[in-house]
């Protein structure tokens, strides 16, 4: 099938901007040999996420939805060289196989993989008082709201949120829409509207999950 303008574009930006590595190409390359879903960034957006966390001198970042950790380990190489990073992420399996693609990427030692519900986690993450600099929510978009209220009581001041998947293909505009990942993305969107602590954008992406996009805020 003939390529699209912005797969044509995505490819001549990651080759031109030498985006990608041998952990990241490895990380994808595993995830798709054992069967994980093909949802995780993008090279060209994961990278986004290295420069934001290097942006920021990130020390102490916590991800919501791991998956096989690619944008982990794009998070770990944008992070301080003493950085750690908290991962959730519910399945067993694709936490089993983000461990080993951090390790053969030289992160195993800064990396924590919590196996769990991520609202299960949360609260104990807040328990031992733990805070975080960069939070980066890409889960289960119905959780959203909740995530969102997490991260406020995580985050120290000055923390870079990010969250992905907010525009849906434009259904974040249809209020009767039964999706309820839309509904999650429109309560959280709605949530940030009232908060004042959260100074926050929308960047609209297109890509292989369509037209999409993130949300970057930062919590005063
Ligand atoms: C979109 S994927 C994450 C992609 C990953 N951030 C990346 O770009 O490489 C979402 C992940 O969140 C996990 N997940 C879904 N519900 C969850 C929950 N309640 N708690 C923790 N993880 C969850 C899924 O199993 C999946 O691995």
């Amino acid at each position: 099938m003939e390529k699209q303008t912005w797969q044509l574009v995505d490819s001549y930006m990651t080759e031109r901007l030498r985006i990608g590595d041998e952990g990241l190409d490895a990380a994808l390359a595993n995830n798709r040999q054992k069967g994980l879903p093909a949802i995780d960034v993008s090279p060209t957006q994961g990278k986004l996420l290295t420069l934001l966390a290097r942006m920021k001198g990130a020390k102490r970042i916590l991800e919501i939805g791991t998956l096989g950790g690619y944008s982990t380990i794009c998070l770990a190489q944008g992070m301080s060289d003493t950085g750690k990073i908290v991962t959730l992420e519910y399945e067993p399996k694709h936490a089993a196989c983000a461990k080993e693609n951090i390790a053969f990427a030289g992160y195993a030692d800064q990396v924590d993989i919590i196996i769990g519900p991520a609202l299960e986690s949360l609260p104990i993450l807040h328990e031992q008082q733990q805070s975080f600099d960069f939070i980066f929510i890409d889960a289960d978009k119905p959780n959203n709201p909740h995530y969102v209220k997490w991260a406020l009581k995580l985050a120290s001041p000055g923390a870079v949120l990010v969250a992905d998947n907010v525009i849906r293909d434009g259904e974040v505009l249809n209020r009767h829409s039964t999706d309820p990942r839309v509904q999650g993305i429109r309560t959280f969107v709605e949530l940030l509207e009232q908060e004042e602590r959260i100074e926050a954008t929308a960047i609209q992406t297109v890509g292989e999950k369509g037209y999409d996009g993130f949300i970057l805020g930062i919590v005063h």
